[in-house]
């Protein structure tokens, strides 16, 4: 984060103040088998909120994809890669310098998939 903070502008302690003591979560997706994968959403389509996201993609069976120039794109997993995701805050407050990309996770026919996202968020009360 401070990393990110540092390419804001001049003052990057700005956003790494917002992140000090913030809440940290973690999601886990599940999705089963499913004959009718084409039909239904493992994830539907949303950008992720506050911060930043932190994706793994367990058992690298794919499903996530993002949209890109309009059309969705598959994310190829990576073994024991993270990927970071920027949340629509983070574009807010960076005047759109980083973009908060829309996604979503398809499910799969034959495999079960599960994916492990750890987020932060700022810490409550720093607008006061
Ligand atoms: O399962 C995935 O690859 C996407 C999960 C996701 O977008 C989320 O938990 O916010
Ligand atoms: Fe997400």
């Amino acid at each position: 984060m401070k990393q990110i903070a540092q390419n804001f502008g001049p003052d990057p302690k700005i956003l790494s103040r917002f992140f000090e003591y913030g809440i940290q979560g973690i999601r886990m997706n599940y999705s089963p088998p499913c004959a009718e994968a084409s039909k239904v959403y493992g994830v539907a389509p949303h950008s992720d909120a506050i911060g930043l996201m932190l994706l793994l993609q367990v058992n690298e069976v794919e499903g996530l994809q993002i949209k890109r120039n309009k059309k969705w794109v598959l994310v190829k997993p990576i073994p024991a890669t993270f990927i970071i995701n920027i949340r629509d805050m983070m574009e807010i407050m960076s005047n759109g310098e980083y973009k908060s990309i829309e996604h979503k996770a398809v499910d799969n026919p034959e495999k079960e998939r599960l994916s492990i996202t750890a987020f932060h968020n700022i810490k409550i009360g720093c607008w006061n």
